[in-house]
């Protein structure tokens, strides 16, 4: 015991005191900033990130066997019909904005139909994100499958298994915020178009917004406030149990700026907009699996509506169905025997409820008389908008866009006085406000072009008077 005693105490006579501590500290910390310096100075940037990264991959080999990986492929599952993995195309935009200096190529293009230069992964190549002290690692995978001619593209996500909690519950929703927050802070507003069995998206460039668009001002305010109090109202439809989401039938004459309207509405709400052309789809449940495709927070537009033999007035199409139709009209969706109406109304009814919020439905028109009652009743059709011919308040706002012209002009009241007596659309009055820059000239050509319109106009009238007069004799 008496020698136990004394081993210690000389082995803790042995320790060197605090400040000696410190001293060897201190002079530690002195070397180690000298190294840094001298390291700084003498080793070029390249040299140096070569070397951290030769060490990170090396250290990497003896870790692999820890590794998580996570595939993330661009269609979920094409049976379920509900395909559009959201995760996919979040980190489709989300990487090129992380490319840090482990990233060595990458794919740079200009669109024809993007303003701006967009940037991609590149497949082989990883890109190694940090996030709260970690790596995580992305490689993008491409694979031509033996029975398609298309490639299949899936991310490929690694990680240390540490680390999983941290990617599942923080990382991949951090991936998805930042693609929500990037796309309304980037503001790109995308339009969709559907080929095959996808849609292909594409920047909206299309420049309509409410303060260009020429159109009553009572009836703009009126669109505007039904977009916000549609926003607002969350809370309420889920409360009285209806799908958030809403219809609008934009009706009128060619050229009295019906896409224009969805292009200001979308540019507004910062939507994406769907281009639904019903001609491309071919059966009910085609024609579900396209809208449960779409996202969140989006327009789906269906054009020229009364141009589907589908959507005209059941009474115009009944002799066109073949019992096979109207068989699998009974829910709605048949096995892939036809598109029928009944398919599009049961989907806005309810069935989109359960995949997607924030829906807004356009139909457009040329004639509205053409389309079928049960399409056009609230909750189908919300908000029915006439767009109709030029009138005096509308030109002013072509006037300002197109002239500059925002204050009064001497022809103004000559011009809104013809307007009044002639049927001219928003596009045509467009098309000759650019063929002059003087403001003055252009407002003469517009005063020369009415008033042949209505001297023509007058000429008409009086050819059909004096033909009816003719006849009742
Ligand atoms: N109300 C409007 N305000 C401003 N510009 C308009 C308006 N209507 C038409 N235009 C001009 O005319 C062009 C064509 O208009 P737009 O395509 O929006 O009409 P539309 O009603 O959708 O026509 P269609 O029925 O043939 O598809 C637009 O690009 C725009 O320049």
């Amino acid at each position: 015991m008496a020698l136990y005693t004394k081993n210690v105490s000389s082995y803790f006579t042995g320790i060197p005191s605090a400040s000696s501590w410190f001293e060897l500290y201190a002079a530690f910390s002195t070397f180690m900033m000298l190294l840094r310096t001298a390291i700084n100075d003498m080793l070029p940037r390249q040299l140096r990130n070569l070397i951290t990264t030769k060490l990170e991959s090396f250290f990497a080999k003896f870790q692999s066997g820890n590794q998580v990986s996570l595939k993330i492929d661009r269609s979920w599952d094409r049976t379920s019909g509900k395909n559009r993995n959201e995760l996919y195309h979040a980190a489709h935009e989300y990487l090129p904005s992380r490319i840090n200096r482990t990233y060595k190529t990458l794919k740079v293009g200009k669109l024809e139909d993007c303003k701006n230069l967009v940037l991609a992964v590149d497949g082989n190549h990883e890109v190694v994100d940090e996030f709260e002290g970690s790596k995580f690692t992305w490689m993008l995978d491409e694979k031509t499958e033996k029975d398609s001619s298309k490639p299949k593209y899936t991310f490929i996500l690694s990680f240390h298994e540490k680390q999983r909690e941290k990617a599942m519950e923080r990382y991949i929703p951090h991936v998805l915020r930042t693609y929500e927050a990037m796309k309304a802070e980037q503001k790109i507003v995308k339009i969709y178009s559907r080929s095959c069995d996808y849609w292909e998206q594409s920047e909206l460039t299309h420049p309509a917004t409410f303060d260009t668009l020429a159109l009553d001002p009572e009836l703009k305010k009126s669109i505007i406030d039904d977009l916000d109090r549609f926003l607002r109202r969350k809370e309420l439809y889920k409360r009285v149990g209806k799908p958030w989401k809403r219809g609008y039938l934009l009706y009128g004459p060619p050229g009295t700026g019906k896409s224009s309207l969805v292009a200001a509405i979308a540019n507004y709400l910062k939507f994406d907009v769907y281009d639904l052309e019903l001609n491309s789809v071919f059966s009910n449940s085609d024609l579900m699996r396209a809208i449960r495709n779409t996202s969140n927070r989006s327009i789906i537009v269906i054009e020229d509506i009364d141009c589907n033999k589908e959507v005209q007035p059941r009474s115009a199409t009944e002799g066109l169905s073949n019992p096979q139709d109207s068989e699998c009209d009974k829910d709605g969706f048949g096995k892939g025997k036809g598109f029928t109406l009944s398919g599009l109304l049961n989907y806005m009814d309810g069935l989109w409820s359960s995949c997607g919020e924030e829906r807004i439905m356009v139909f457009t028109t040329n004639h509205k008389e053409r389309i079928d009652g049960a399409l056009l009743r609230p909750g189908r059709m919300d908000m029915h908008i006439n767009l109709s011919f030029l009138k005096g308040k509308g030109f002013r706002v072509l006037a300002s866009n197109y002239l500059g012209l925002d204050g009064h002009h001497p022809l103004f009241q000559q011009i809104d006085d013809l307007l009044e007596k002639t049927e001219v659309t928003p596009a045509v009055v467009a098309e000759h406000l650019m063929r002059y820059e003087d403001p003055h000239h252009s407002l003469e050509a517009i005063v020369k072009f009415l008033t042949q319109m209505d001297a023509q106009n007058q000429v008409e009238l009086q050819f059909t008077s004096t033909t009816t007069t003719t006849q009742s004799t």
